[in-house]
């Protein structure tokens, strides 16, 4: 499939564009589906639902001829088809990082929150910051969510934002949230000058790490904490990710298995 790239393109007619945001705020808005031989609206996580029965847990169905076999390929079928999400401050890697995983992943599609938004509403997100202001870009954000959770076997790239809203989370928990820990400083470097609307101030670092200080706790909740330090490129970024990942589920296992196996421990006859 062709991920969806584009970001921040500006488009102008604002006017003519008001009409989509509104439909997509009201959910029914279409976008451009790379996962849909996938959908499948039932999915839960089996990591954190205790009634979800698993399978072989470390099946491997990446063995066959010259697929060359690592960590993030071995990942797909531990994952079982539950979503990673990747939330962090704007700039921290999200996208970057996001797509490099699931393409190594193999299994995998990448989803970014940021452009299917902006196909949606036909409007960049600085556009729609400045028409629509930033609760119509939250309102708009929290529907791409809804659809986009509904979904199996995604990376998806969220807006550093997304944490805000409460109602997000509960979307957010159905898969894996893997925070990017990356400090203002070094994130600044990376996007000075660009477009990202909330740091269109007279001091972006000073603004960035407002908004980091705001958002501290919110994305210490995530399951998943990576530091992504300053020599850190997108590779080896994703490889920390994924070991990260590994070991998550190596803590977590689904909770029907660990039931199973005490059970057998104990010499109880286990009924599937
Ligand atoms: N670990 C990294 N090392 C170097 N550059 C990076 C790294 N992660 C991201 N970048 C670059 O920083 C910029 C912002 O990254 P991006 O993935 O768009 O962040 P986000 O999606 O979190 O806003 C991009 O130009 C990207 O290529
Ligand atoms: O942190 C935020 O509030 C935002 C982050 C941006 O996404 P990235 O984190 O992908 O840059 C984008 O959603 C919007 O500009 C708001």
């Amino acid at each position: 499939f062709a991920p969806i790239r584009s970001r921040h393109a500006l488009v102008a007619h604002h006017q003519q564009h008001q009409s989509t945001l509104t439909t997509l705020q009201a959910g029914g808005f279409e976008w451009e589906d790379p996962t849909s031989e996938y959908a499948d609206p039932g999915i839960e996580n089996p990591y954190k639902n205790p009634s979800l029965k698993s399978s072989s847990e470390n099946s491997d169905d990446s063995s066959s001829g010259d697929l060359k076999i690592d960590a993030a390929r071995l990942l797909s079928p531990r994952l079982k088809g539950c979503n990673i999400y990747l939330i962090g401050l704007m700039g921290s890697g999200k996208s970057a990082i996001g797509d490099t995983l699931a393409r190594r992943m193999a299994t995998y599609n990448f989803l970014d929150m940021d452009s299917i938004l902006e196909r949606a509403a036909g409007m960049s997100i600085p556009s729609i910051f400045e028409t629509e202001g930033e609760e119509a870009f939250r309102h708009a954000e929290a529907t791409v969510l809804d659809s986009v959770h509904a979904h199996i076997r995604c990376v998806i790239s969220t807006g550093g934002g997304v944490v805000l809203r409460n109602q997000n989370w509960s979307k957010l928990q159905t898969g894996i949230v893997v925070y990017l820990k990356c400090s203002p400083e070094v994130i600044i470097q990376r996007i000075e000058g660009t477009d990202r609307p909330l740091l269109q101030t007279s001091n972006p670092l000073e603004t960035l790490k407002n908004i980091y200080e705001e958002r501290r706790e919110k994305y210490e909740q995530a399951d998943v904490t990576v530091e992504i330090g300053k020599e850190m490129d997108v590779s080896k970024a994703c490889e920390e990710v994924v070991k990260a990942v590994h070991e998550f589920i190596d803590e977590n296992p689904p909770a029907y298995k660990t039931a199973k196996m005490k059970a057998q421990a104990d010499g109880l006859d286990w009924v599937n």
